[in-house]
């Protein structure tokens, strides 16, 4: 569980009543989450999440606020963001940016079959497009940029072994990122941070007919970027054996496929997707062992394991997508 503010029963109900979102009926701190404060309430009007943000700052997050109502509005399953009476979907509670968005339905789906890949990878294209008409802009903030910085931050606490790891793949991604194939990949708003923890699937009855995705949520790392790093970040959670750390081909190949019925990878993207998952395994290795030994104080908090993305990332050195992977038949 991630609590880093504590709100009580009557601070929130003041707060809700204030949006005009109805009388509190309960509240509840949600597992699950490592960057901000959440908490569930059901009002009169239903359920929503209350989010209070304790890295984000005021001037970042009108982007992912206004970036989750665009997609919204496009018909895209995430959460909306309440507006005030002036039309403003950023607050403030206890001294901290605050946020409540509907509650989406279902549960996130931990151990996704290829049927889940092919929805997610359907979505995502679907999002990918939606998000071409968002105008504002603003870069992904745990891109190259925080990766060079952090790295040296991180680096004390590893291994000799560890260190020339994150050396090398380091080096090879400023590298990547000088190429002509890199700056001609399309791009636009990216979720960042798709992992399965960050999708909700319905359940019970509802999922009797097969999987149904019923949202993306936790945009509070996106940004403008590469699509095709989304789609690595993707694949590096939802395509991986979380035992092994290896690629599961099935599930790879169901998600490419669905991704490119909507919407077909272009040259460059093929080109690059083995060093995309390169990249996404990277980044997620540098903020594990960022969150793990440079922790900030929380009264419920659960770091993940960095070596998984160690692992990954090896992974992705010694055995990339192969061209059949990448390729698949739609
Ligand atoms: N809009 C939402 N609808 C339903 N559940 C949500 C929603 N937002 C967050 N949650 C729940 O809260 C948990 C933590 O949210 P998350 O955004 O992942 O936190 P953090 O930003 O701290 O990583 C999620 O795992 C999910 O169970
Ligand atoms: N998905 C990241 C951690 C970010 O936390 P989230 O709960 O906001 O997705 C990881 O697994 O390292």
């Amino acid at each position: 569980m991630a609590v880093y503010t504590e709100v009580s029963l009557e601070q929130a109900a003041g707060f809700l009543k204030k949006l005009k979102m109805g009388t509190l009926k309960t509240i509840e701190g949600c597992a699950g989450g490592i960057e901000n404060t959440n908490y569930f309430v059901t009002t009169t009007q239903g359920p929503f999440v209350l989010t209070l943000f304790e890295r984000l700052t005021a001037e970042q997050l009108p982007y992912y606020l206004r970036l989750m109502k665009h997609l919204a509005t496009q018909g895209i399953p995430v959460p909306d963001p309440a507006s005030n009476s002036d039309g403003d979907v950023l607050h403030a509670l206890n001294g901290k940016p605050a946020a409540v968005v509907n509650r989406l339905d279902g549960k996130s789906e931990l151990a996704p079959t290829a049927a889940h890949c092919a929805c997610v990878g359907d979505m995502l294209a679907r999002m990918h497009l939606a998000g071409q008409s968002f105008e504002m802009r603003q870069p992904n903030l745990r891109g190259l940029t925080w990766w060079n910085e952090t790295a040296p931050v991180v680096q004390p606490f590893l291994s000799p072994e560890q260190a020339a790891l994150l050396g090398s793949e380091l080096a090879y991604q400023n590298h990547v990122a000088t190429l002509s194939t890199y700056t001609a990949l399309p791009r636009g708003p990216i979720h960042a941070d798709l992992f399965r923890d960050n999708v909700m699937f319905a359940s019970g009855k509802a999922a009797l007919d097969g999987p149904k995705l019923t949202g993306f949520f936790d945009f509070y790392f996106a940004g403008n970027d590469a699509w095709l790093f989304d789609i690595a970040v993707c694949l590096n959670d939802w395509c991986i054996d979380l035992s092994t750390g290896l690629a599961d081909k099935e599930r790879t190949d169901a998600f490419l496929a669905a991704y490119q019925a909507v919407r077909p990878l272009s040259a460059a993207e093929r080109a690059l997707l083995p060093a995309m998952c390169r990249a996404g395994a990277l980044r997620f290795w540098i903020s594990r062992l960022w969150d793990l030994h440079l922790p900030r104080e929380a009264s419920m908090l659960k770091p993940h394991d960095p070596t998984h993305f160690e692992r990954v990332l090896r992974n992705r050195v010694q055995s990339p997508l192969t061209l059949s992977e990448i390729l698949p038949t739609v």
